[in-house]
C-alpha cells in the first residue's frame, strides 16, 4: 500500500510537475521555470548551465536554444541524444530531477514560440553565435544592428535556433522534510509509453 499522497499524489508525473511549477510561479522571486541542464562532452566531462523550461507537454519537457551552441553539440553528438536537468525552488524547498533522451523541436511549435518572443529577443537569436568566442560587446551590438536592418520587423526563426524536447526515462520528485528526512519518489518509465513504476527512495 503506497503512502504517496499530498503534493506527490497522482498517476501522471507531468501533471505533478505542472502543479509544482504553478505553485513556484506564485512564490519564486524570478525564473520559476529555470532548469539546470546537464550534458557531457566528448571526453565524458559533465557540463551544466541554466535554461528556461518553456513547455511541459503531456509526455515531455521543452526548452529553446541555439543548435550551434556547446550544449547542442553535447546533446546531439557527444552524448548521442541524452541529457538531464534539475529544477529547484528555494521558496518551496522542492526539486524535480529528469533524465532522458532528447530530440529537436524545429517545426511549427518552435516557430510559434519564436514568434511569441519580443522583437529584440528574436533579433538577438539571429545575432548571437552562441558559445563561440566574441571579440567585444561592440561586435555583438554591430551584429544586432546588421540583423535589425536586414531582417526587418518580423524576422523568421533562424534555422540554427529552436527547441529541444526531453523525453524522460526517469523523473524524481523531492520535497524537504524535517531533520533532513526528505521525501523522494522516482518515476521510472516502464514498457509502453504510459507505464511508470514509482519507487520511494531513502532521502
Ligand atoms: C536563468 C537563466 C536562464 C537561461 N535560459 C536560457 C535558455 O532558455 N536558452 C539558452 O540557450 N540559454 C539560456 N541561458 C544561458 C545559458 O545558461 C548558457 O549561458 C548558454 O545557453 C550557453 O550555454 P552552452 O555554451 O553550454 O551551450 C540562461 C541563463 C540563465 C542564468
Amino acid at each position: 500500500m503506497s503512502d504517496r499522497d499530498g503534493i506527490f499524489a497522482g498517476d501522471d508525473p507531468f501533471a505533478i510537475a505542472r502543479a509544482w511549477l504553478a505553485e513556484a510561479e506564485k512564490t519564486e522571486a524570478n525564473d520559476p521555470n529555470a532548469i539546470a541542464l546537464a550534458t557531457v562532452d566528448a571526453n565524458g566531462l559533465p557540463n551544466v548551465r541554466m535554461v528556461l523550461l518553456k513547455e511541459i507537454e503531456p509526455a515531455a519537457f521543452v526548452f529553446y536554444t541555439n543548435y550551434g551552441s556547446a550544449k547542442a553539440q553535447e546533446i546531439e553528438k557527444d552524448a548521442e541524444g541524452k541529457a538531464a536537468f534539475v529544477m529547484h525552488w528555494k521558496s518551496l524547498r522542492r526539486q524535480i530531477r529528469v533524465r532522458g533522451t532528447v530530440t529537436r523541436e524545429e517545426g511549427p511549435q518552435a516557430d510559434s514560440y519564436y514568434a511569441s518572443r519580443s522583437l529584440k529577443s528574436r533579433v538577438g537569436a539571429w545575432a548571437s553565435r552562441q558559445s563561440q568566442p566574441l571579440s567585444s560587446r561592440g561586435a555583438l551590438m554591430a551584429e544586432v544592428a546588421k540583423v535589425t536592418a536586414t531582417h526587418g520587423p518580423n524576422p523568421s526563426r533562424p534555422p540554427f535556433w529552436g527547441g529541444f524536447r526531453i523525453d524522460p526515462v526517469e523523473i524524481e520528485f523531492w520535497a524537504d522534510g524535517p531533520f533532513r528526512l526528505h521525501d523522494r519518489y522516482r518515476w521510472v518509465r516502464g514498457e509502453g509509453k504510459n507505464g511508470w513504476q514509482v519507487i520511494r527512495l531513502n532521502p
